[in-house]
C-alpha cells in the first residue's frame, strides 16, 4: 500500500504558471517552470524564476536538481546543484541556469519546463566536538583514492595524472602517494 503524499502548501507567484507536476508515477522530481522566456550564450548564466513558493513542513527540504534530458541535448545545468530549498523559505524558488555548451545558445521559452524539485525528510543534527573520530574502513582517502579513475589529458595531448577543471589544478592520487 503507497503511502498518502505529504501536503506541502503552494503559492503562485505568476497566476498563469502551470504548478509543479510529477510527469510518471513514481518520480522523484516535479517539473520546475520559468515565468519569463531567456537566451544563454556558451557559458552565460541566469537566475529564473519558478513563479512558485511554498511552504515545506519542519524537517523537509525541497532540493532543485537539473533535468537530465536538457544537460544530455543542450548542455544546460545549475550552478548550485541541487539547489537547497529550506523548509522556513517562502520566497520564490529561482533556478541558476547555466548553459556549458562550448558553442552553441540555447533559448527558454515561458512555461518551459527548466529543472525538478525533489522534496525530501531532512535530519538536523547536532555536532558533538571531539579530539579524535572514531576509526573506519576509507579513513581519511578522499577524491579518487580509490582509483579507476581516466587518465586526464594535458595540453599537448598526452595522458598526465592529474589536471584541471575550470582553472583549478588538482594533482594526481597517485603520485602523491608515490612521493609518500
Ligand atoms: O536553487 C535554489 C537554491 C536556493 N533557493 C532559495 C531557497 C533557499 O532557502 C534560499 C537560500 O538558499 P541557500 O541557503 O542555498 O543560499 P545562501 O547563499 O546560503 O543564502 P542564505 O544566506 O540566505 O542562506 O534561496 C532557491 O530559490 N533556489
Ligand atoms: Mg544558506
Amino acid at each position: 500500500m503507497s503511502r498518502a503524499p505529504l501536503n506541502v502548501l503552494i503559492r503562485r507567484v505568476h497566476p498563469d504558471v502551470p504548478l509543479p507536476a510529477y510527469e510518471h508515477p513514481g518520480d522523484a522530481g516535479a517539473d520546475l517552470r520559468t515565468t519569463e522566456a531567456c537566451e544563454l550564450g556558451p557559458g552565460e548564466r541566469a537566475v529564473l524564476p519558478t513563479g512558485v513558493s511554498v511552504a515545506l513542513p519542519e524537517g523537509y527540504a525541497a532540493f532543485v536538481h537539473p533535468r537530465s534530458g536538457l544537460a544530455a541535448r543542450c548542455g544546460v545545468g545549475l550552478v548550485n546543484a541541487p539547489g537547497t530549498v529550506d523548509a522556513g523559505y517562502r520566497g520564490e524558488i529561482k533556478v541558476i541556469v547555466v548553459n556549458l555548451d562550448p558553442r552553441e545558445s540555447v533559448r527558454f521559452e515561458r512555461f518551459d519546463r527548466i529543472a525538478q524539485l525533489v522534496v525530501q525528510q531532512v535530519e538536523r543534527v547536532r555536532f558533538q566536538e571531539v579530539a579524535e573520530l572514531p576509526e573506519s574502513a576509507r579513513a581519511a582517502g578522499g577524491f579518487g583514492s580509490t582509483g579507476g579513475h581516466a587518465a586526464v589529458g594535458d595540453a599537448s595531448g598526452q595522458a598526465a595524472l592529474g589536471g584541471s577543471v575550470g582553472g583549478y589544478r588538482y594533482a594526481s592520487v597517485v603520485s602523491d602517494r608515490e612521493g609518500q
